[in-house]
């Protein structure tokens, strides 16, 4: 066996079954749902559903050749799977063909007569079936095939059924993975036999119709589970219960009124969903536009129009800068919070960078611009603002934090680099626009905006609501901070 792979890339040599429920389908499928990449080459076209076999047929086997040949020529074949080989010329061409690809990990589900009871394979094959064994890495007979290849009657308890296995597993010289699922009772007893070596694997049988193609998708599974992982005994444990889980959840499938297939992906449809993740560039796209009527209405404001035109009082622009200065305060203490809550050390020297930033904002204010005066009371808008912030970062998550703390870097850079711009000389407020120009403000937003929508997009659904949510919050306080200052233009 060679080293294991992440993805292994698994090949089913199969027949088919439209109904999507054994064969080449369910291989593929149950592949997929081990996390393999899943080939197959079509051994037989079945005409069959959940009631059973209608008729057969074998394409030629120079065909098979052609494709068995396309694949290995080209892939890198992790495991292989063997199911339904219908004549003994087709198990020839098999393998003669495993003698040429040497694929590292083979397991043959000896595919003779299918839960419906129909025969898939005649006599004169079964002999050549045996042939085939020394390539072979695992067999997964049930009853009836076990008894077959040991050439005794069909077991009628799960002890003999071991030492059938045992027996087989000697003789041939290969792993049999013995499945008990024909024996009637309680449980479904599976055992991996090497030799003497007897691993059981236990499990409850499931009330279920839902049984066709169950020994094709373990099969499948084992085999991917083995390359992905290089152990026996974890794939046949680990595709047990994902069989299991399978098996329980076939009916709700309802596929034919026979014996259904099994749900291969119950699992992780359950676990994982059906929607494709977003992009960072996504979300920061999505939420941008998403708040176009809040940066418009901020753009429309009669103290944003006036500090750009010039027209503004210096008793509203006073006004502004004691309360930024207020909110600044508390802002870097909710960034810091942002820090303290950061699971990576990078985000935590991010957001106590930008703790500090503010606060050296905030001093500059003070002696630049406030002559030294302590401002007055926080108004009841930056109070509003800075509750949210602060309950924020008492929820204590620090993905919806730092959702919220991003409209003031964003909103404003925004805003700045228009504000900007309108900085002509004798403007009365040039000094203060050009400030909306600090490239370390600059790249720290466009970091800060690197850092939200990257956790949005990882954030599972309910978190990136709640992060949408506060980022929205914010950008409604942003819109109110502006709109705060007292109306008076000059
Ligand atoms: N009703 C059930 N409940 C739980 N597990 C089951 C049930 N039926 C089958 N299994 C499991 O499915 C796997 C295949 O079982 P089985 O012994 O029926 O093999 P098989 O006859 O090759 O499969 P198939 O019936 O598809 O031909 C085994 O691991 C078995 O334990
Ligand atoms: C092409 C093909 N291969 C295998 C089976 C066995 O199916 P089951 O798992 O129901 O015995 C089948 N019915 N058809």
């Amino acid at each position: 066996m060679s080293a294991p792979v992440q993805v292994p890339r698994v090949l089913s040599i199969a027949g088919t079954d439209p109904t999507g429920g054994a064969g080449v389908q369910a291989d593929l499928k149950s592949i997929a749902a081990q996390g393999g990449y899943g080939m197959a080459v079509v051994t037989a076209l079945v005409a069959q559903n959940t009631h059973g076999v209608r008729s057969v047929h074998v394409p030629p086997v120079a065909f098979l050749a052609e494709q068995l040949d396309a694949v290995s020529d080209d892939v890198e074949i992790d495991a292989v799977k063997i199911g339904m080989l219908a004549g003994r010329e087709v198990m020839e061409t098999v393998s003669a063909w495993l003698d040429r690809a040497r694929p590292p990990v083979v397991v043959l589900d000896p595919v003779m007569v299918a839960t419906s009871g129909d025969r898939l394979l005649d006599a004169d094959a079964e002999e050549a079936l045996r042939g085939l064994l020394p390539r072979v890495d695992l067999i997964t007979p049930n009853v009836p095939e076990l008894a077959v290849f040991a050439e005794e009657a069909p077991a009628t308890s799960w002890g003999e059924v071991l030492a059938q296995a045992s027996r087989v597993s000697a003789a041939y010289g290969v792993r049999v993975l013995a499945k008990g699922g024909h024996l009637d009772g309680e449980s479904v007893p599976d055992a991996l036999v090497d030799g003497s070596r007897v691993v059981e694997f236990t499990g409850a049988r499931i009330t279920t119709t839902s049984t066709h193609g169950t020994g094709c998708s373990l099969s499948s599974a084992v085999a991917t589970i083995v390359a992905r992982t290089g152990s026996w005994e974890q794939a046949t444990a680990d595709a047990k219960r994902w069989l299991a889980e399978s098996i329980a959840h076939g009916e709700d499938l309802r596929v034919g009124s026979g014996h259904g297939p099994v749900s291969h992906f119950a699992g992780l449809w359950a676990r994982g969903g059906l929607t494709t993740r977003l992009t960072a560039a996504e979300v920061e796209r999505d939420w941008w536009d998403a708040v176009a009527d809040v940066r418009a209405a901020i753009d429309d404001l009669g103290f944003v129009r006036g500090l750009g035109d010039g027209t503004l009082s210096k008793e509203a622009f006073g006004w502004y800068l004691a309360q930024d200065a207020l909110y600044l305060r508390d802002y870097a203490r909710v960034l810091a919070e942002a820090s303290r809550l950061a699971p990576t050390l990078g985000e935590q020297a991010f957001w106590a960078s930008g703790a500090h930033g503010a606060l050296v904002t905030e001093l500059a204010l003070h002696t630049d611009w406030l002559g030294g005066v302590e401002p007055a009371a926080p108004s009841a808008t930056t109070t509003a603002y800075l509750d949210h912030l602060l309950a924020t970062a008492a929820r204590g998550d620090h993905r919806v934090l730092a959702a919220a703390v991003l409209p003031c870097y964003w909103i404003y850079a925004d805003l700045g680099e228009r504000l900007r711009g309108l900085a002509t000389d004798g403007h009365p407020y040039r000094d203060w626009l050009l400030t909306y120009g600090d490239p370390a403000f600059e790249s720290a937003t466009e970091q800060a905006i690197v850092v939200v929508t990257r956790l949005a997009a990882e954030a599972d659904d309910a978190t990136r609501d709640a992060m949408w949510r506060a980022f929205r919050a914010s950008c409604e306080h942003e819109l109110a901070f502006f709109a705060a200052p007292p109306d008076g233009t000059v």
